[in-house]
């Protein structure tokens, strides 16, 4: 069932498209990764989604009989910062917000400051005031959650807490749209990837189809041979070289394997691996600015 959707919505900032022409449905009870560069748009995007910012065109349609503002939980960037503000205090003024807020008791447990309620927000470490930023955004019980970088400062141990709270919240029926530069946390979680990329919606899938798109496997290896060298190799999705590390992408690592034969001898180190997500995303850049 479609929760949201985003048509043809454009923005720029003086002369910079920001967002060129974007147009987006978002279905209940999944978890939509938005990745791209740094200042690729993905806080504009939030930021108008949730009428933070003015759009310059275009429509944004929350399909819900409520208040879209009572249904959506919100942790952007920044964390909360009042100063002379207790936990406790501040877990109740946001819950004042709602209509049907989650208990105290509840968010608290999701902030993990049980030992801190009565402490003021000044004395939290980065990773705390982000968890207490998350727990906020869950004080309205909301169906659809937008998170913007919110594994940012916490810990290895308060990352995996939160992202099994977050494949909890969806399977309980959640929408959640993240993004975040950790890609393979993201990889294992999402449903759905969207690279926002020049101003565009450069793909929309599941990470299955980006890498059945992008090829499979990554081949590496050290060389003291010129990148124009393997030019003639077939197989290659793509060629990246650092000083004399070189990082192939290819569909079919038989084929390529077979093709490398006659370079073996000036090949060191070579390793075939799965490609992360940070690679195959490096990989679409470069096919897209063909
Ligand atoms: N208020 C503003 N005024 C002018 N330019 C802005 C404004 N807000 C954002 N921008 C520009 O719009 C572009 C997109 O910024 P945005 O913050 O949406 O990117 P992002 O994908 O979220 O980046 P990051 O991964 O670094 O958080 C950037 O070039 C940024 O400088």
């Amino acid at each position: 069932m479609t929760i949201l959707e985003i048509q043809h919505v454009n923005k720029t900032f003086g002369k910079r498209v920001v967002l060129n022409d974007i147009s987006l449905q978002i279905e209940s009870s999944s978890i939509i990764a938005l990745v791209g560069a740094n200042g690729a748009g993905k806080t504009t995007l939030i930021n108008i989604i949730l009428n933070l910012i003015p759009k310059d065109s275009g429509q944004v349609t929350f399909l819900t009989k409520n208040n879209w503002k009572q249904i959506t939980g919100v942790m952007m960037q920044d964390n909360i910062a009042l100063h002379r503000i207790t936990i406790k205090e501040i877990i109740n003024l946001t819950r004042s917000y709602f209509n049907h807020p989650l208990s105290y008791e509840e968010l608290l447990s999701v902030s993990g400051l049980e030992d801190h309620q009565n402490s003021l927000m000044t004395g939290l470490s980065g990773g705390q005031k982000r968890r207490l930023t998350f727990a906020l955004a869950l004080a309205g019980d909301p169906k659809v959650l937008f998170l913007d970088e919110p594994t940012v400062g916490m810990d290895s141990n308060s990352r995996n807490a939160f992202w099994q709270e977050i494949d909890h919240l969806k399977k309980s029926g959640k929408t959640i749209f993240v993004t975040s530069h950790y890609l393979e946390e993201l990889e294992n979680i999402a449903d759905r990837f969207l690279i926002l990329q020049n101003s565009i919606i450069a793909f929309d899938g599941t990470i299955k189809q980006l890498r059945s798109r992008e090829g499979q496997s990554l081949i590496e290896f050290d060389s003291e041979l010129n990148q124009m060298d393997f030019k003639g190799l077939q197989d290659i999705v793509s060629l990246n070289v650092v000083g004399h590390h070189f990082q192939i992408i290819t569909n079919d690592v038989n084929q390529l394997l077979a093709e490398l034969t006659p370079y073996l001898k000036a090949i060191d180190n070579l390793q075939i691996k799965q490609a992360t997500l940070d690679t195959l995303l490096l990989n679409y850049k470069e096919n897209t600015h063909e």
